[in-house]
């Protein structure tokens, strides 16, 4: 990694809950700055997402133009939309029940196909919808990640780096543990999103936000450490256990 251009924007905040709300205000703000259209929004799964959508579907109902918005995944599992691990399922329970979506607009990866042949048709749908920067690459206007305890992002895992720099949009993931087959986006989709805000918490993730924000050594090892979008703009949501060991 090139310590030199490496530093995502840092926000901390007192917890999950106050992170959540953060970012539901940043997205907001990121819509009232678009002036209108379309905004394509690529969303991931874990534990403070969770919080995010259940906050957005409380109090965030009139707020938001949802006719715009258009909802994609960094990555998901190959299992069914009503498992308990579909990252598409979990937004519809959490969030698209309870808002005026527009069904049309909810682009989920699709399951029910083999793996690699949903990889490709979730691309083909990205590359339709999507604008495409100089290089040809589709521009999600927010990139939502989380990072796992092992450094993953998205479907990403340290097992997998060539991930980052491959040249196709979407590819075939395995979870290293449990082998459990995903759809993820590639690190130059990634990074070609004019935003990427990692949410990030918890003390169990104190350690490896201090190894690469510290940019110490190992951080190598670790996809997260690898995003690094071309537009500058990459912000990493935290909360105060996450980012204890940070050094200011
Ligand atoms: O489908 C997934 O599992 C996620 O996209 C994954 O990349 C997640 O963001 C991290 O594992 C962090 O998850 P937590 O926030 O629950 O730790």
């Amino acid at each position: 990694m090139d310590k030199s251009i490496y530093s995502p924007n840092l926000h901390v905040y007192t917890d999950g809950p106050a992170v959540a709300r953060a970012f539901a205000d940043h997205l907001v703000d990121k819509l009232e700055e678009r002036g209108e259209g379309p905004f394509f929004w690529a969303l991931s799964g874990g534990s403070t997402p969770k919080l995010l959508f259940k906050l957005l579907a409380a109090e965030y109902q009139d707020t938001i133009d949802w006719s715009r918005l258009h909802f994609f995944w960094g990555d998901e599992r190959m299992v069914p939309y009503d498992d308990a691990e579909s990252n598409y399922g979990e937004v519809k329970n959490l969030l698209f029940d309870h808002v005026p979506v527009v069904k049309e607009q909810i682009h989920p990866v699709p399951t029910d196909l083999e793996p690699q042949a949903a990889a490709e048709a979730y691309a083909a749908t990205i590359t339709e919808l999507l604008p495409q920067n100089s290089d040809g690459l589709p521009i999600f206007d927010l990139n939502m990640l989380g990072m796992g305890g092992d450094g993953h992002t998205a479907s990403i895992f340290p097992d997998n780096m060539a991930l980052l720099t491959s040249d196709a949009i979407c590819a075939v993931a395995t979870h290293p543990e449990s082998g459990q087959k995903r759809v993820t986006l590639t690190g130059p989709v990634i990074d070609a999103s004019d935003e990427v805000i990692f949410l990030i918490t918890g003390s169990s993730k104190t350690l490896r936000v201090a190894q690469i924000v510290n940019r110490e050594q190992l951080a190598d090892s670790f996809p997260a450490a690898h995003i690094n979008p071309t537009s500058g703009n990459l912000h990493w949501f935290l909360d105060r256990a996450a980012a204890s060991e940070v050094g200011y």
